[in-house]
């Protein structure tokens, strides 16, 4: 087993952090953020992640887990340090590497023994040379360090379960040994090692998310034009993705892709594509496509209820997901933010996002605590995010509202349920569930 330090304890670094001290390596982890790193002294996480907050406790009781704001302590027997700091998008699209290269610095100014520096944050191709140029550069002790390129592919919301259960675990790198050592560390994991070199392994990173981020506005393209022809969009992505050579996942149309990857990945990599001069054309029209998506359910609602101003309208899900607290780039942002302006009533619900919804949203919106709660005096109901409890709801439940109004972003419900329950339902690429004695809403 082996002494690693985790660099940057948000989703990626405390989920890579926990998971390596589970299968028994003990483990640092590093955050500039106090305050978390308090938070992570007395067993609290700070993300909200299935099964991560026990996983945590256990292994910080059984002394294989340790978290600290200083480098030099987290670095002190390291053998291995994992890089898991943000890579947020720039102005113009790129990637801000400015996280990754003040780590860079403390390595190399702190390390004192041979070290693998282990890069789990996205980064464009060539970022890993650079890295290792900037920590060979600075380097205080006469030690050698090796960087080597592993992304990560969890899915927030079930980061823990993704971990253990990974369809390949990525590394790059052109010494032999370095790749045996991450493969060593990783073996219990059960997950298949694909080795490659340095760039070949950030590219992999950044078009998988490319590929599966297609995948979703290809299928919003067909929904939207299934709308236009009456056809159901549901059964069409079924009866594509028994194919195998298609897939299943990944073919859910909706309110469009929202998250801190997928957004922020398929500009950088069309900004990647610019700096060799590629015009990543189809890449571009994957992200206009997205954009289109997040507005139209909302204009289904404004041509609905053309008098909107001054209505109470239930949102129900705010994160951009099920299943994690993550609000970044999430639909709810600017959806919320237009009914806002346009002095609506807005009334959200989400099980576990309203804590982090409140610092973007403040007083602007209202927080109800239940979905009864929110939809009581709504004019409408929108849904945002497929929580099992928002999908599992009894239908009736809507007709608590005075008119059964219903915009669902995610198609959670069958047209034959609210056809027989008597709810006028709008969704995506279905045709919508009209009531013959509708009552006017102005
Ligand atoms: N969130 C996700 O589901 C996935 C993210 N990624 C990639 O992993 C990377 C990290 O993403 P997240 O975990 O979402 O980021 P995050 O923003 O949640 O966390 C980054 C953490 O790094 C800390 N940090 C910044 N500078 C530091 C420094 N010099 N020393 C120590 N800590 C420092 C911050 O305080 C913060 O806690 C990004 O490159 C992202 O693209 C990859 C796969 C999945
Ligand atoms: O690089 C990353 O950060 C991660 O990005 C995504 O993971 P994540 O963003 O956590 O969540 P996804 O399940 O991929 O969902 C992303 C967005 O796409 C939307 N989506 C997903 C699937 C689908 O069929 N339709 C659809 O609209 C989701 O609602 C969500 O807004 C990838 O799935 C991970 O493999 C990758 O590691």
């Amino acid at each position: 087993m082996r002494t690693i330090a985790v660099v940057g304890t948000g989703y990626v670094g405390l989920v890579t952090g926990v998971s390596l001290s589970e299968i028994g390596h003990t483990v640092t982890c590093i955050d500039i953020d106090e305050e978390k790193v308090l938070k992570m002294q007395q067993g609290f996480s700070p993300i909200y992640e299935p099964g991560l907050s026990d996983m945590m406790t256990k292994n910080i009781n059984e002394n294989r887990l340790f978290f600290t704001t200083q480098h030099e302590e987290g670095f002190e027997n390291a053998e291995v340090i994992y890089i898991a700091v943000g890579t947020p998008e720039k102005e113009d699209g790129s990637a801000n590497l400015a996280f990754v290269e003040q780590v860079a610095k403390d390595i190399a100014t702190n390390v004192s023994r041979d070290t693998i520096v282990v890069t789990k944050s996205t980064v464009p191709v060539g970022t890993n040379d650079r890295i290792q140029s900037i920590i060979d550069h600075h380097l205080v002790a006469n030690v050698k360090v090796e960087v080597v390129s592993n992304p990560e592919f969890l899915k927030e919301g079930s980061a823990i379960y993704d971990s253990f259960n990974g369809d390949r675990i990525v590394v790059g790198t052109a010494s032999e040994e370095a790749a045996n050592v991450i493969e060593e560390i990783n073996q219990p994991f059960g997950v298949p090692v694909f080795r490659t070199d340095v760039k070949s392994a950030e590219m992999i990173k950044y078009a998988s998310n490319a590929f599966l981020a297609t995948k979703i506005s290809f299928i919003n393209e067909i929904s939207n034009i299934c709308e236009r022809l009456n056809a159901n969009v549901e059964d069409v992505a079924n009866g594509m993705g028994m194919d195998k050579r298609i897939g299943d996942k990944f073919l859910n149309a909706g309110i469009g892709y929202g998250g801190s990857c997928f957004p922020k990945d398929t500009k950088a990599l069309v900004q990647i594509a610019g700096n060799v001069e590629y015009d990543f054309n189809l890449l571009k029209g994957v992200i206009r496509v997205n954009q289109y998506q997040q507005r139209l359910l909302l204009n289904k609602l404004y041509k609905r209820v053309p008098n909107i101003k001054g209505k109470r309208i239930a949102v129900l899900g705010l994160s951009f997901k099920p299943n994690t607290d993550d609000m970044r780039e999430a639909a709810s942002i600017p959806i919320i933010k237009s009914l806002v302006d346009k002095n609506v009533e807005v009334v959200t619900y989400d099980p576990i996002a309203i804590e982090k919804a409140k610092k973007i949203f403040n007083s602007t919106v209202q927080y109800a605590s239940s979905i009864e709660d929110a939809l009581k005096g709504s004019s409408a109901a929108i849904i945002l995010t497929e929580w099992n409890e928002i999908k599992y709801l009894p239908p009736s439940t809507f007709k608590i509202m005075e008119y059964p109004l219903l915009f669902d972003g995610r198609n959670c419900f069958s047209l034959k349920t609210m056809e027989d329950e008597y709810i006028e339902y709008h969704s995506i690429g279905r045709p919508t569930v009209s009531l013959s004695k509708e009552k006017i809403h102005n």
